[in-house]
């Protein structure tokens, strides 16, 4: 039997597993995203006495992303409840990033996001900005991820499953690339909603994506260029922080909201 956690970060939901605990990741990992109907299966190695701790994410369709948002703040907190640190640096497929932990709230250093065609990547060699996609004025931009932008009068008017599938599957995207509505608030924020690769189907919040909403905002000059901006998917607020020297950051609560085993066979 294997031990596991559901954690959910603003209504992003993962199975946490000990990566020593799962010899075989991808058909184990994918068995659990369908039997406990969660957005991605978490396997954390706990290194250098929680100093550490490599992260690996596996989708429901199998496939693995090199970093997630909200996965990350579920791993530093099942990692801070088993160490007792208060901050851990994970080592994902987009580098490290270091998180700390407050209670239930868990902050990560996101990195620098880039829209350069080779990072996002697009299969083009011009950025994309701004640019109608599929009838939508769409920016790309990569996060841990690749993600599109996209800013809307009313992001619960739009149907999300009929209009995300094109774009998440454009060739100009030759790795495909995550959906995000979003709708400027009078408040300052934004409203989100996204269509997940892997999950192939919205999700309750987006951890990359909600940073990539911010980043694009203040790009195009909807937003300071530095400061915490409020990102609000279904699932609950997000605060992202814009720095000086280009890096983010993501803040959100956290919750456990069940522990089981699972047969390996
Ligand atoms: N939910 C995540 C993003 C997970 C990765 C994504 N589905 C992909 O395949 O790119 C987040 O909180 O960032």
């Amino acid at each position: 039997m294997t031990n596991y956690d559901v954690y959910h970060g603003t209504g992003n939901d993962f199975a946490v597993v000990d990566a020593d605990d799962a010899p075989e990741k991808t058909a184990f990992g994918t068995n659990l995203c369908r039997s406990l109907d969660v957005d991605g299966t978490l396997f954390l190695g706990i290194a250098d006495g929680g100093e550490r701790a490599t992260m690996t994410l596996v989708q429901p369709d199998g496939s693995r992303a090199a970093m997630c948002g909200n996965g990350a703040r579920c791993a530093a907190k099942w990692v801070s409840e088993r160490t007792g640190r208060d901050a851990v640096t994970l080592e994902t497929g987009a580098g490290p990033r270091r998180c700390t932990i407050e209670g239930d709230t868990v902050t990560v250093e996101m990195g620098t996001p880039a829209f350069a065609p080779d990072d996002v990547p697009l299969s083009r060699e011009a950025a994309f900005v701004d640019e109608a996609l599929e009838g939508y004025a769409i920016t790309a931009i990569n996060t841990g991820v690749p993600h599109v932008v996209t800013f809307v009068d009313d992001v619960d008017a739009v149907d999300l499953a009929e209009m995300a599938p094109p774009i998440r599957h454009h060739e100009v995207f030759p790795e495909g690339a995550n959906v995000n509505l979003a709708t400027a608030r009078e408040d300052g924020g934004f409203d989100q909603r996204t269509y997940e690769r892997g999950v192939e189907g919205e999700t309750r919040a987006c951890g990359t994506g909600a940073v990539a909403i911010a980043v694009v905002a203040a790009s195009l000059g909807e937003i300071p260029e530095t400061g915490e901006v409020t990102v609000s998917p279904p699932g609950g607020d997000l605060t992202i922080g814009l720095r000086e020297d280009e890096t983010t950051t993501l803040c959100g609560p956290t919750e456990r909201v069940l522990t089981g085993e699972v047969s390996d066979a």
